[in-house]
């Protein structure tokens, strides 16, 4: 069911980048260290964005698998500031996102984790932000033990995509419903003068 106000997110990102740390921190405020990764796990929250209530659903994988690509609207593609490899497969996950949703628009933010970790950073913000500008999305930095508000942050902005982005597809179908009728009006007047 898709109501205006209720969004579903899939947080990706290489093994160990913190995505479970990020789902809790922004759930409940604390940063847990360790998880258990071994199960799918679908969240379930209530929150209210700018006056306006949502409830969204999230989920946080294993694996990314087709069923859940195709469930969700928003993506948060995660990151390790400290770890060089996690930024490429950000780009293999794209990847595998568009082959899936090939005609469904993507909407997508990027998030770096572990900034906490500065003096083990390997991932400048610079060389991110020309990723993030390839694949036409938002990019944020923050860390699941750092200050709640970056990471709340994060969820905010990748909700308020969605947003937007329902907000365009919306207007893209009434400009194809009412060119479709001013053609169906056209016709109907050639055939009327039996021109
Ligand atoms: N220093 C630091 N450690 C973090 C941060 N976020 C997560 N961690 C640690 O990184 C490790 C992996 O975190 P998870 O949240 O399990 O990462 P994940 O991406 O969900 O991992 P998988 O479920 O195995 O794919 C854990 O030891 C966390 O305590 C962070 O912001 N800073």
């Amino acid at each position: 069911s898709t109501t205006t106000n209720h969004i579903r997110l899939m947080v990706v990102g290489q093994e160990g980048v913190g995505k479970s740390a990020l789902i809790v921190k922004y759930l409940t405020g604390r940063f847990i260290s360790e998880y258990q990764s071994d199960f799918d796990w679908k969240y379930s929250y209530q929150t209210n964005i700018e006056g306006e209530q949502v409830h969204m659903e999230i989920i946080d994988s294993l694996t990314i698998d087709d069923t859940h690509i195709v469930w969700a609207e928003g993506f948060m593609m995660v990151y390790d500031v400290t770890n060089q490899d996690s930024l490429l497969k950000i780009e293999q996950i794209k990847e595998r996102l568009d082959s899936v949703r090939s005609t469904k628009i993507l909407t997508m933010i990027m998030v770096a984790n572990k900034t906490d970790m500065e003096h083990c950073r390997t991932v400048s913000r610079e060389q991110a932000d020309a990723l993030a500008a390839r694949l036409s999305c938002g990019h944020v930095e923050c860390s699941a033990c750092g200050p709640e508000a970056e990471v709340r942050f994060a969820f905010d902005e990748l909700c308020r995509e969605v947003a937007l982005a329902r907000q365009q597809s919306a207007k893209k179908r009434e400009r194809r419903r009412s060119s479709l009728s001013q053609v169906r009006q056209g016709l109907k007047m050639l055939v009327q003068t039996g021109k």
